[in-house]
């Protein structure tokens, strides 16, 4: 892939992928003060590895990069993928990927994901990330605020989920913390690794 870093346990889509006339690229941007809340109830700090999937032109992986963590940050749309990789070339700490969510292939490492990702991806990319393989020390996720409550009832979805991670619903995002606002509200999603991983 040119341009982006790859990382070991971290697989690589085309980067030039052009956007099918079937795939939704809905973009909600998080207005930057809710950005900033997010990133600032994760508890992020240097040594951290994080992932921002689906950053769109980076309202998160900026205030992630302020924390001193490490931040991939992953995008397929080539537009948004250009604009970030252009925003976030002289960073030390943010490493820029197309990828695309749909691959499962996750980093080696322990890592923790903060993202407001796309939200018609959201189970496949929650099933992966919770899967037995996965590292993750816990992720916020924005999504669909019915959504967020089926998962906080119900726990993760995908065999033996729910014993590795606590998913709840942690706070409730309006309509108004986008640009533009998405159909209905929105609320973040909370997974917990139960066990060091
Ligand atoms: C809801 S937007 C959020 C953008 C940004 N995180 C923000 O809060 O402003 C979701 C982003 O995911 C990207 N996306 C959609 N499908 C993707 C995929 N399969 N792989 C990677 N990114 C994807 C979209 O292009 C879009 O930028």
């Amino acid at each position: 892939m040119s341009g982006a870093r790859r990382r070991p346990g971290t697989a690589v889509r085309s980067a030039t992928t052009q956007p099918s006339p079937t795939r939704l690229w809905g973009w909600h941007r998080l207005r930057p003060e809710w950005a900033e809340q997010l990133v600032s109830a994760a508890g992020l700090g240097p040594g951290d590895l994080v992932l921002d999937l689906g950053a769109g032109d980076g309202a998160l992986t900026a205030p992630l990069a302020a924390t001193g963590a490490q931040v991939l940050a992953v995008e397929l749309h080539p537009q948004r993928l250009a604009r970030l990789r252009e925003r976030f070339a002289d960073h030390p700490r943010v490493h820029v990927l197309g990828l695309d969510l749909l691959d499962p292939r996750l980093p080696a490492r322990r890592f923790h994901v903060v993202a407001n990702p796309p939200w018609s991806l959201a189970k496949p990319l929650i099933r992966s990330l919770t899967d037995a393989r996965s590292r993750l020390i816990g992720a916020q996720l924005v999504l669909q605020r019915g959504l967020v409550a089926d998962f906080d009832r119900r726990g993760a979805a995908g065999p033996g989920a729910r014993a590795r991670f606590r998913a709840e619903y942690a706070a409730s995002v309006p309509r108004q913390a986008f640009r533009p606002s998405p159909p209905g509200p929105a609320a973040v999603l909370q997974l917990t690794a139960r066990r060091g991983r």
